[in-house]
């Protein structure tokens, strides 16, 4: 753990995680680390301060996540489904599972949500980007704000369904 830093990319004004044994770099937080060892990396309290950081994010958080939709979402249909007929009850049932297979892992989880995400962002590995306060529905953006980095959320619901969140900046 120790010879990983946090390093700011100035072309993207992003925060990214380098190797300084094998000089490999990562826009996601390597995984084996919790939250808290990310925190004490150096460069992590200059660059993943709580929201985004002092440059073009500040304020911001990045998130991904895997949603499931059910019969009474907002639009019940996906690239997945066209008409999506499960319950609620159905939906936390099928996420429950993809939560357990996940076991806390971020590559894990960007595996499991571009297979099962109702959501377009599926096609991101589940990655929403970088957003600010008042843009998503607000119990996702309580569970994201709510995440240190590195973090993943127990099951939310919005009105497009139930979904899991992995903050990731
Ligand atoms: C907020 N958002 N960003 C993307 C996205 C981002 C990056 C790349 C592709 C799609 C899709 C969406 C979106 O609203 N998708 C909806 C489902 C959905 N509802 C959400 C509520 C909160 C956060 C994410 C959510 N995604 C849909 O596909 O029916």
């Amino acid at each position: 753990m120790s010879e990983w830093e946090v390093r700011m990319s100035t072309s993207k004004g992003l925060p990214y995680f380098f190797n300084t044994q094998t000089k490999q770099s990562s826009w996601e937080a390597p995984s084996g680390l919790t939250p808290e060892q990310i925190n004490q990396l150096p460069g992590a309290k200059q660059y993943l301060s709580k929201e985004g950081g002092g440059g073009a994010n500040a304020g911001k958080v990045r998130a991904s996540h895997l949603l499931v939709k059910h019969r009474d979402s907002r639009r019940p249909s996906s690239w997945k489904e066209n008409n999506i007929t499960r319950s609620k009850e159905e939906a936390i049932d099928i996420l429950r599972q993809y939560q357990a297979e996940i076991n806390g892992s971020p590559e894990k989880f960007a595996e499991l949500a571009s297979i099962h995400s109702d959501c377009s962002s599926h096609s991101n590995g589940g990655d929403l980007g970088w957003f600010s306060r008042g843009q998503m529905q607000k119990p996702f953006e309580d569970a994201a704000y709510g995440l240190e980095v590195g973090a993943m959320s127990d099951i939310i619901s919005t009105d497009s369904g139930v979904h899991l969140v992995l903050r990731t900046g």
